[in-house]
């Protein structure tokens, strides 16, 4: 079975949490949901391991709040190959309107020195060897330079790691040059790659055709509940999922679906069997507050419903 790796230099703790109407200015009562260890690669390695996949799990993590991620490693067999740094990681909130959608407020965290870096960028180059795939995920803290990330993800190219790339904003467009292996953007940060808006399925895979031409084996472009499509060099496969009638948070949907989508590669599933299944997974993930994949008959009858339609190839 492919080795795999997921890489979070920006963890994040989430606060999660439900109301009906955000009222700004006033004061707001919350129902809380939970305060979950997260950040984008440890949400993929969380729904791997779930499905039975081995994951080790590295980048930052602060150690003055390092408790509750130390706790999730050592339940879920994660093998930790996090690199401490002072301060402590941030606490990003999401709030989930029964009314309308989440709204992130994602907070700056720990900030990362030159002698971190260099130290991350000599352990991690040689850890991330030993894999197959490495996925990137997420923000870059305070210190590490969207030209820093570029260069340590052409590195790991040289290196002949897949890399999997799922950022936004200067990141996304800086790692987008460094060759990864699949990105997985969704509209909107498809739309500030390409610098305008995207209003139909057409203008999307034109925009993604243009990220095709930059070499990139596999894009994936998640369209919320609207679903995704899939393009490679000799196909274009799209898959709309069931539609949640109980969206509880959508935090992690995208996570859920780039941990579907490597569980389809590690798994030698076909690419519409692959994208059906990180659809199911990423539609269930709305239907709950936490990320994860507590009972992998859940995801059947979602499974079931998901359509998939080959536009080309
Ligand atoms: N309301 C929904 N109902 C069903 N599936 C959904 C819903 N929202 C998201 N998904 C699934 O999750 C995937 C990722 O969601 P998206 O919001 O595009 O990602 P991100 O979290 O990266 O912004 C979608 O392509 C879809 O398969
Ligand atoms: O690193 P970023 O881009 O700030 O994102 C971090 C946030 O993304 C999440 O991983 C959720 O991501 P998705 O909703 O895109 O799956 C949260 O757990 C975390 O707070």
């Amino acid at each position: 079975m492919a080795k795999v790796a997921t890489i979070t230099l920006n963890a994040a703790y989430d606060l999660v949490g439900r109301l009906k109407r955000i009222e700004l200015g006033e004061v707001n009562t919350v129902e809380t949901l939970g305060l979950f260890p997260a950040g984008k690669g440890i949400n993929v390695a969380k729904v791997l391991n779930d499905l039975g996949v081995e994951v080790a799990v590295g980048g930052f993590l602060g150690i003055d709040n390092v408790g509750d991620f130390e706790r999730l490693f050592q339940q879920q067999g994660l093998e930790d190959k996090f690199q401490r740094v002072a301060g402590k990681t941030r606490i990003n909130v999401k709030i989930t309107e029964t009314e309308a959608d989440v709204t992130d407020l994602n907070f700056l965290g720990y900030e990362i020195s030159a002698e971190d870096w260099a130290k991350f960028v000599k352990t991690s180059l040689a850890y991330c060897q030993q894999f197959d795939i490495v996925a990137v995920c997420g923000s870059l803290p305070r210190g590490v330079t969207p030209e820093h990330f570029a260069e340590w993800l052409s590195q790991l190219h040289s290196a002949g790691v897949k890399v999997v790339l799922d950022s936004s904003n200067a990141a996304l467009t800086a790692g987008l040059k460094a060759n990864p292996w699949l990105v997985k953007p969704n509209h909107r940060e498809l739309e500030a790659w390409v610098g305008h808006s995207l209003n139909s399925l057409d203008e999307i895979i034109a925009a993604a055709q243009k990220l095709q031409a930059q070499g990139i084996a596999n894009i994936i472009i998640s369209m919320g509940a609207n679903g995704s499509i899939w393009l490679t060099e000799n196909s274009i496969v799209q898959a709309q999922p069931p539609k949640c009638e109980n969206v509880v948070s959508t935090v992690g949907a995208g996570d859920s679906m780039v941990a579907g989508l490597i569980y389809g590669f590690v798994n030698d599933y076909s690419q519409a069997e692959t994208l059906a299944f990180a659809s199911a997974v990423s539609a269930f993930a709305v239907s709950q507050s936490n990320v994860g994949v507590s009972d992998r008959k859940l995801l059947d009858p979602i499974l079931a419903n998901v359509k998939i339609t080959t536009i080309k190839g």
